[in-house]
Order: C-alpha cells, then structure tokens, then sequence
C-alpha cells in the first residue's frame, strides 16, 4: 500500500506513525476476523423424511494471507418443532469447505444441488455442477462463446429451478463480442483469427461498450440462459430487446395443459434511465432509483434451435416504475413483487419500498397479456411511536410463504433495527414476527414447515442462528403473534474468550433525537419533524455515569460513526470492525439523521436539497444530547465515515471545527462540483443538491451556475477552517466517488499544514472491502484514534 503522512512543514520521518505500532491491536483485530460469518441457510425437506427438515447453513471465513474468503457447508437436523422451544437438533460432524463456488443453490425439494464455478479467464468455460443425493449427477461446462460468468452480484443474480427440477434458469454475462482485426491480411480467407494474429496483425478494442458503474467495471451485459439437468444443453432465452439488462429470473408456474409453454419472469432494466431522460446506464449499486420492470418470456424449448423470429417480451409492470424480486405464491396464483417506485419518483437513491400482486390464474396468463397490479403494502409517509414505518428490504428469499401460501415473509429496517415482518397478502395487514423484547437485528434466511431460520446480531453479539415458530400448533398462522424463538448453537461459532468476555462487558442502547429546531418559514412535513435515532455503544457497559457529576476523564472517548448513502442506515446488528473499536476502548455513536432508512418517507425525503446543513446539524444534535447526558468528554471526539459518511466527516470538521479532534473519511465525497463530472451517478449529486429538481434539471453539461452550488454543498467549501488531524482511506478503482475527489481535498489541507495521512488501495473499488485492505483500514484507524483522543 501507498502511505503518506504529511504535513506542510515536516516531511515524514520514522516517528511519524506511518506503520501501524501495536500488536496488541492487530492481535485482538485478526482474532475478530477469525469470527465466521453466517451468510445463507437454505431450509429443506429432511431427506429423513417426516415433519423433520435439514438446515444447510452456509458460513465464512475471512482467509488474509490469501486476501480471500473460505466459504464452508454444516447442516443440521431439526426433527420437529412442535414443543415450545427447539432443543432437540443434530449437526453433522464438521463442516466442509466449498472451495470456488460461486454460486450454490440447491434446488426446492432438496434432492439436487446447483453449484457455480466461474471461469477464472475471458475464454475459460463456466462450470455447472448438479449434485443429487451422494454423487455428482452432471457436470456441464459452458464455452465462453455461450456465455461469460454467472452472475453473483445479489442484485442481477438470479437462479432458479423449475418445479420438476429438470431445468435451471439463470444469468450470466453475454459472451464477448468479436474485436476488429487490423493488418494487411486481416482478411485473408480461410485463416483463422490465431494463425492471423501470428501473421503479425493484432485485435483492436472495438467499440466502447457501457457498464452498469460501480463493481460492474467490464462486465457485459446481464442476460438469461437455461441449462437442461438430463441433457446438458444450455440454451439463450430469446425474445429480450439488447436494451434490456435482465436479471433476477425465475420460473413462471407449469401451464394447466401439460403441452402448454414453460415461461419465465425476470426483471428488466433499461439501458436509458427514464427518469432523468438520459440515454445512458447510470450506475447500479446501491441505488434503488433505476426504472426498472417485471417481463414475462417465453423459455426455450429443449432441443429446439433459436427461432429466427421469437416472442417478444411482455412487460407485466408498465404502470409502475419499478418492479423487483419476483416471488410465486406456492399454489401459483399469485406473483408478488417489491417496489422502489418511491426512490424512481423522487431521484433518491433508496427511499421506502412497496409491495405489490399480480394474479396469476395459469389458464389465462399468456405471453402478451397484461395484468393488473394491485397494492399490498404502501409507502408509510410517517408514523406514529412504535408503529410500522414502512418497508425497506430490496430481496425477497427465494421462498418467503408460510404454509398457509398467502404469509409471506420479509427483513426490514424498523428504525435502528432489522426486524422479521409477516404480510399477509391478502389484507395487507404487516406484523412484526421477530421479537419486539430485544434491540437487536434479525436477519430472515430461510422458511421450512412454517419454521423460519433467522440470524439475530447486535453491536456487542455476533450473528448466531435462531429457529422460530408458531407455539400453538394447528392456530391460524395469520398475524404472527405467537412466535416462539429457539437459539440453535452453532459448534464452530466459537470465539476466542477473551473476546467473550469482553463483549459481555459491552452494552449498547438507542437514543432518541429531536431534530434541530427549524426554519419557522419552512413548511415542514411531519416526518421531518419527529425525532430520528442514534445507537451508543459502550465498551464498559456505563453507558450513563454513575455518579451525577462524573469525572470527565473517566468516559471513553467517543467516536461519531456516519453512514453513507446518505439513504441507508446504521443497524443494531454485529460489525466486526466497530466491535474492534469498542473493544479498543472507544464509546460509539452511530448516527442516523434524517434522510436514514426506516423511518417513515417524510423525514427520508427532507434531507433531498439539504445535505451538506440538515445532515450535519442533525449529527451535531446527536453529539450535543450525549454530551449534555454526561456520555462523552467534549474534548475526545472523533468522527468517522466512509462516502456519504465521509461528506459528514469533512464537513463536521470544517463547519464544526472545535468540536471534533480528528476526522477519518474513507472514499469520501469532498467536491460535489468536481465528483458530478467523474462519477457513475451524477444524477446522485443533482438530487441530493437540487432536491426534487435536481431530477427534471439533470444535465450531463453542468451549467456554472449549477456547478457552483455544487460546490457550495461540498466540505472543499469549508477547508479553511479545518485544524485537525486526519485519516485518509481512499481506493484507487472507486468510480462512485473518483480518488482525486478526496485527493484534491487532502492537498488542500497538506497546503495548509494540516497533518494528513492517507493511505491509496490500488486495487480496491468504494467500499474498500477486500479482505486485506479492510484490516489494514480499521488497524490504522485504531491506532489514530488511540493516538488522538485516547
Ligand atoms: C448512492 C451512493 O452510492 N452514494 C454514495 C455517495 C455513498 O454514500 N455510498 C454509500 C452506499 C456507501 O456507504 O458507500
């Protein structure tokens, strides 16, 4: 890694903390990284048969020589869940990694199981195996001419079996298309493109070809396949315009006649963003604003060859602007989707999220009929105390019903929380299925019997697995009231102790804030009036001072922790790196001001042509409540976050200079002027600036008059008033918010004199998450603060 700390009056010098100094740090953050993660379950039938199901739980662990992860399989055995707590279960001995899958999948009924390899190299095959039960069923590998890798991004990803397990629909990148030959016999008959090369011509680049932005860097274009199990073919679905990137497939219900079509539904997504008339692919990641529709198609037929003139397409969803993750109802009747059409209509890049119904009678739904859409769940504008503020989950899983086939599960941000919600989708009434006694967050991974396999996490406890069901067998499912949860010990969730008895130490609570008083002249909407959230964590556990004047050396020091987005949130759930800085001795504030996810449409919307003053007074309330609580020294504050996070950071030292004694911005936006140029969502700059008219005033020429307020937004605009320390974290492949957005800002305060250390990942994109440069992050970011406000 490239390290500069400077000044402007000092070069740097052996003395200057360049290389992290402390073992101790590094010792106690590599043994948080040893922690493995649990990232999928899939519940399925026991192959025991009877009312008991198998849970085969995916986990992680992070590999740092290797700057990788291992991925590894356990399953457990739950023989029934009919007594009030489950304590009856079975591991299997030990787990087995899965070395290069990218995808698994196993298929519904439990019997098969899809696992991806991706090719390693442009011409490399991919490689699809399906395992049945003791033996490997078929391998099939896909020539880079049908197809590139399959994708796994969470978003365009999609797998799906049919109902007899006989085909499997999924996306992958299409094949790479033919570059030009130059050279004086280029064209030579009979030759072929190597023995041409080897005559001395060469391959040009093409035409320039447009991603999807961030992450997607060089990826081609999403499109549909469908591998047959029995025979090995895979075949390109048809009938796609090449404007559409498609994702997210999955099988259409098998038609009444047996002879009739077998079909699909995907998602689509234009390559012209509608809403700020642009002909071009704004980026994709982490932004729910892109137009986007549920299609209907027509699969191919097995042993059939291409048809010169296929069915087109149909668009299910044209009345509503945004339309994903597709989920059939068991019975097949109806086809439910989530909705981002709030975010589409606004500009905003996240916003709250709908739920809609199509029904889908299997007689009649043909290949260019067009349904109506009906609404389950609405956006909530606000609400009131304790009540449900509205959906915020972008993917179902792959069967969220209970067994009554009309309860469909869900995540959701619940404020500071995730929570579990039922819905049942015939009245719309939501309920919250995960347990309202707790402040952590639960995670839903999967449905069996009506049992749900969750995670529950919090700041001071990582993720275990938890089994939940309804106590009262034979009871109406509907309203969720009943839920019994049991925790299922996991055996290699074991940690080293001493980490144990350090996070039992640990408390964390949620503080409510009123937002700053506002302008009297302003028409404010409720929402942007009711207090928002902030979550503290201590790592001793005092989190209020016992004494009424407490001695004011005796509180930690307090680091301010922002999210990004600015339409995200900061979730009561385990983060490996915040535990590292409690356990270094640092209190937390994690701060979700206005414009956060999970608290209702108003307050979300109000920050849109506020950034830059709303969000920055609103972190200042945060700071001001727990100071005047007696929670933090005044004179040990630091403030911590990465892009938005980041936006936060600069500005807090800027406009709120005496406040803070350093600042840590990881690929933070600096320069909205000059960001709006470079990055793949200028759309973002234009709506979190202009507001609701940043989306008709798009303009991919920025006139000087929109640059400049740009730049009044910006933290560059209060530069000459920083006087503190600061921490750089900056990757050098972000194309979200380009390096030079926080190099300009870093030469600018090295032109001052201001002490700055920066560290550049050469390789890493914007969220600096590669195994080594995350560690290499938060060790740095530990040994500052120790150095600033310990
Ligand atoms: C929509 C978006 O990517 N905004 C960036 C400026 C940002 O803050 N990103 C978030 C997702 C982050 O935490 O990186």
């Amino acid at each position: 890694m490239d390290q500069v700390t400077s000044g402007k009056a000092r070069s740097p010098s052996a003395d200057d903390h360049t290389e992290p100094s402390s073992d101790a740090e590094s010792e106690l953050l590599h043994s948080l990284y040893a922690i493995p993660s649990i990232d999928k379950a899939w519940a399925i039938p026991s192959c025991q048969g009877g009312a008991g199901f198998d849970v085969v739980v995916a986990m992680s662990q992070v590999n740092l020589p290797a700057n990788a992860k291992r991925t590894f399989l356990s399953t457990v055995y739950i023989p029934e869940t009919s007594s009030a707590t489950i304590t009856d279960y079975h591991w299997s001995p030990f787990p087995f990694e899965i070395s290069g899958a990218s995808l698994i999948v196993p298929s519904p009924s439990g019997a098969k199981v899809l696992i991806i390899r991706n090719p390693k190299d442009s011409t490399s095959p991919t490689n699809l195996e399906i395992w049945g039960p003791g033996q490997l069923l078929r391998e099939i590998f896909v020539a880079s001419s049908v197809h590139g890798s399959v994708y796994g991004d969470g978003w365009f990803e999609g797998v799906s079996w049919s109902q007899n397990e006989e085909s499997i629909a999924y996306v992958a990148e299409e094949p790479v298309v033919s570059r030009p030959v130059f050279g004086q016999s280029a064209s030579t008959p009979g030759q072929n493109s190597n023995a041409t090369l080897e005559a001395g011509n060469w391959k040009g680049q093409g035409d320039w070809v447009e991603d999807w932005g961030e992450s997607y860097s060089g990826k081609r274009r999403p499109v549909l396949f469908v591998a047959n199990v029995s025979t090995g073919a895979v075949q390109a679905v048809e009938g796609i315009s090449r404007d559409i990137s498609a994702g997210q497939v999955v099988w259409a219900p098998q038609p009444a006649s047996p002879d009739g079509p077998q079909s699909l539904v995907f998602v689509g997504w234009s390559s012209y963003a509608e809403n700020f008339s642009t002909p071009r692919k704004l980026g994709m990641k982490y932004c729910f604003n892109r137009p986007c529709h549920l299609y209907h198609v027509e699969a191919p037929v097995p042993d059939r060859e291409p048809s010169d003139a296929p069915r087109e397409a149909t668009n299910l969803t044209e009345g509503v602007s945004s339309a994903f993750s597709p989920r059939f109802s068991p019975d097949g009747k109806k086809l439910v989707f989530l909705s981002a059409e709030a975010a589409v209509k606004s500009g905003a890049h996240n916003a709250t999220n709908s739920l809609h119904l199509i029904d889908w009678p299997t007689d009649l739904i043909r290949i260019g009929e067009k349904p109506q859409v009906k609404d389950i769940v609405n956006v909530v504008q606000h609400a009131e105390e304790g009540a449900f503020p509205g959906l915020y989950c972008y993917n179902l899983v792959a069967n969220p019903w209970l067994d009554d086939g009309s309860t469909l599960l869900l995540s959701s941000a619940w404020r500071s929380q995730q929570v579990i919600l039922s819905i049942d989708v015939e009245s719309g009434n939501v309920s919250r299925v995960s347990s309202s006694d707790s402040l952590a967050s639960w995670n839903l991974l999967g449905l069996q019997n009506s049992c749900i396999v969750a995670t529950v996490s919090s700041p001071i406890q990582p993720s275990s697995l938890h089994l939940g069901h309804s106590a009262s067998v034979g009871s109406p499912l509907k309203g969720g009231k009943e839920w019994k949860w049991s925790a299922i010990n996991v055996p290699s969730l074991k940690f080293a102790s001493k980490i144990e008895s350090v996070m039992q130490s640990m408390k964390y609570e949620l503080l409510q804030v009123s937002p700053p008083k506002a302008d009297p002249l302003k028409s404010l909407s409720v929402g942007s009036g009711q207090p928002f959230e902030a979550i503290f964590v201590s790592p001793t556990g005092s989190i209020r001072p016992l004494t009424e004047e407490p001695r004011i050396e005796s509180i930690p020091p307090l680091v301010v922790v922002l999210h990004g987005g600015p339409h995200s949130v900061s979730q009561t759930s385990f983060s490996r790196n915040a535990a590292f800085l409690s356990m270094l001795g640092f209190n937390l504030l994690h701060v979700n001001y206005r414009g956060s996810l999970g608290f209702g449409e108003e307050a979300l919307q109000s920050l849109l042509g506020n950034v830059g003053r709303q969000d920055v007074d609103d972190v200042l309330a945060a700071l001001d409540l727990v100071i005047g609580n007696g929670m933090a020294d005044p004179a040990r504050v630091a403030v911590l976050g990465g892009s938005h996070g980041g936006f936060l950071a600069t500005h807090l030292i800027g406009q709120a200079p005496d406040r803070f004694a350093t600042g840590i911005a990881r690929n933070p936006v600096c320069n909205v002027s000059s960001m709006v140029g470079i990055t793949d969502i200028p759309d973002w700059c234009y709506v979190e600036a202009f507001g609701k008219d940043g989306l008709s005033n798009y303009s991919e020429a920025p006139s000087v008059k929109d640059l400049s307020v740009l730049y009044q937004i910006s933290p560059i605009a209060h530069i000459s008033n920083v006087k503190v320390p600061t921490l750089f974290l900056l990757g050098a492949q972000d194309r979200r918010v380009p390096v030079s957005n926080g190099f300009q800002y870093v030469q600018a305060l090295r032109a001052r004199g201001q002490e700055v250390k920066v560290i550049v990942f050469p390789e890493d994109v914007h969220a600096i998450d590669r195994p080594q440069s995350d560690f290499e992050s938060f060790l740095n970011i530990g040994v500052w603060l120790k150095r600033f406000i310990q």
